[in-house]
């Protein structure tokens, strides 16, 4: 994997999603998906499910998903036939309220310990056993100001090849292309690791 060139890659295929997509499911690598089902997610979905119907796709419940996510969840799991893998925190929702309250708030300091449980552990779990070489996100450029720099195709430190079609991708492109393939979208969605829009919870920096 050391020798790809990844400013050739990027150069190449950066902007054209099917092409990268076909290129890093080409390397013949353990192959996973991350979905949060926030808006338009069903796009990466079916990009990589048509190409490979059996990669798994790994969501983390964190037990705060609105209503519609998780009928969205159902919905395009069901209708692209994924082989989605949950990965549930390690203690349940109703647990942590009964011993330590509601969602605290971004400046309560037990924010952090919250993240960890709901989010970033079990995504550290979920890269334990699935142990991929290649990891398909949805990351847009305009989601925040770190993915505005970032490139479609990146390795992190583990040698972890982190893969972004749609980086380069606008609202209206995802959703003419849910349109064109008849595919599900989701507007209620919500993130409690979050206050705020454009702002990292470390998921993907710290990987
Ligand atoms: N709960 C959950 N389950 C599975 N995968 C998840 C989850 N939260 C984040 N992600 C993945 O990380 C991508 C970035 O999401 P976030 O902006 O929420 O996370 S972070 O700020 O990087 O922590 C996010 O981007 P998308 O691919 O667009 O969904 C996912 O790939």
């Amino acid at each position: 994997m050391s020798q790809l060139d990844l400013a050739a890659i990027n150069a190449d295929l950066g902007r054209n999603a099917p092409a990268l997509v076909e290129w890093a499911l080409g390397l013949g690598q353990p192959t996973i998906v991350t979905t949060n089902f926030r808006p338009f997610e069903a796009v990466i979905l079916h990009l990589v499910s048509q190409v490979k119907p059996d990669a798994p796709v790994v969501w983390m419940d964190n037990g705060y998903n609105t209503e519609a996510t998780y009928r969205f969840a159902d919905e395009v799991t069901k209708q692209l036939g994924l082989n989605l893998q949950i990965y549930l925190p390690l203690r349940s929702r109703a647990h942590r309220e009964a011993v330590e309250g509601p969602t605290p708030a971004l400046d309560d300091p037990r924010h952090a310990a919250f993240t960890e449980e709901v989010k970033l552990e079990p995504f550290a779990r979920a890269l334990r056993e699935t142990a991929p070489k290649v990891w398909f996100t949805a990351l847009r450029a305009t989601d925040t100001a770190v993915r505005a720099q970032m490139d479609p195709v990146s390795i992190n430190p583990d040698g972890l090849i982190k893969v972004a079609p749609l980086l380069h991708w606008s609202s209206k492109d995802l959703h003419e292309y849910c349109v064109k393939h008849g595919l599900p979208n989701n507007f209620d969605y919500v993130d409690p690791t979050k206050g705020e829009d454009n702002r990292e919870c470390g998921l993907h920096i710290a990987h």
